[in-house]
């Protein structure tokens, strides 16, 4: 049982465009969060503007992220989701696109929230991407799933605040199992990570269309 509700509100087009702009001026923040340099004495002034922006905001809350309307595929509504959604301050956000023969690409450059190893991306923020990337890939096959499985293999470290690229695919569907792989790669094409997962559509799911 979740704390946060299944039923979702949906943004008009002009309230999803502010709050994906109010998402990005947070994005920033949070880099010059991690990056500041700025005192003791200013970031508790500045804090203390924040706590007091953060009170406006939830002077009207909702229970759930919202979603958009539908566009052509169903799972594009959720603008909130941590890999790629606009709305959501936590993510990069990664643009994804797929392809009319089911591969799912992506381009995008990870700044210094993201980082694990001293000047490289965290592991588990790279298996998050893949994570996304695969689940759509699955998604694209027209069976969209949980994720059952996910391995990961680390080939060599991921740059921070470089361009990065995310490709991914199907490979095979077994009934409301989809397997798929893909990588990360550097702007010097090597691979540096690669992964392989499992999704299972959910009984309940069998006739949602995703
Ligand atoms: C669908 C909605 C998603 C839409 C997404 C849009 C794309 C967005 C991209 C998002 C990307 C991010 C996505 C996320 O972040 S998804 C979030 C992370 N994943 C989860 O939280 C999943 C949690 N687990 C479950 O909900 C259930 O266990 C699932 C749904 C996975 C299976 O529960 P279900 O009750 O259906 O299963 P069953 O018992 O009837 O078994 C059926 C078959 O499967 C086999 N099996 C089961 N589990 C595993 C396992 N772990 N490894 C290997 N095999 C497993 C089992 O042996 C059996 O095999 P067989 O006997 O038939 O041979």
């Amino acid at each position: 049982m979740s704390a946060i509700p299944m039923e979702r509100p949906v943004l008009g087009d002009d309230e999803a465009a502010a709050l994906t702009g109010l998402a990005a001026r947070v994005r920033e923040l949070a880099e010059a969060t991690v990056l500041t340099g700025a005192g003791a004495a200013e970031a508790a002034a500045v804090a203390d503007e924040i706590a007091a922006l953060t009170a406006r905001l939830t002077a009207e809350r909702r229970g759930a992220p919202p979603f958009v309307t539908p566009g052509e595929r169903r799972m594009d509504r959720q603008i909130a989701n941590p890999v790629s959604g606009p709305l959501n301050p936590f993510a990069p956000p990664i643009g994804l696109d797929v392809t009319s023969d089911g591969v799912v690409r992506g381009e995008f450059t990870l700044g210094a929230v993201y980082e694990g190893p001293p000047s490289y991306v965290h592991g588990g923020v790279s298996a998050m991407v893949l994570d996304q990337a695969l689940g759509m890939a699955a998604a694209a096959t027209g069976t969209p799933g949980m994720t059952a499985t996910l391995e990961t293999r680390y080939r060599r470290p991921t740059p921070l605040g470089v361009p990065l690229k995310v490709e991914a695919k199907a490979s095979r569907v077994e009934g409301r199992k989809v397997y798929a792989s893909g990588t990360i790669s550097a702007p010097d094409g090597r691979v540096t990570v690669e992964a392989t997962a499992m999704f299972i559509m959910p009984q309940r799911f069998v006739t949602s269309e995703y």
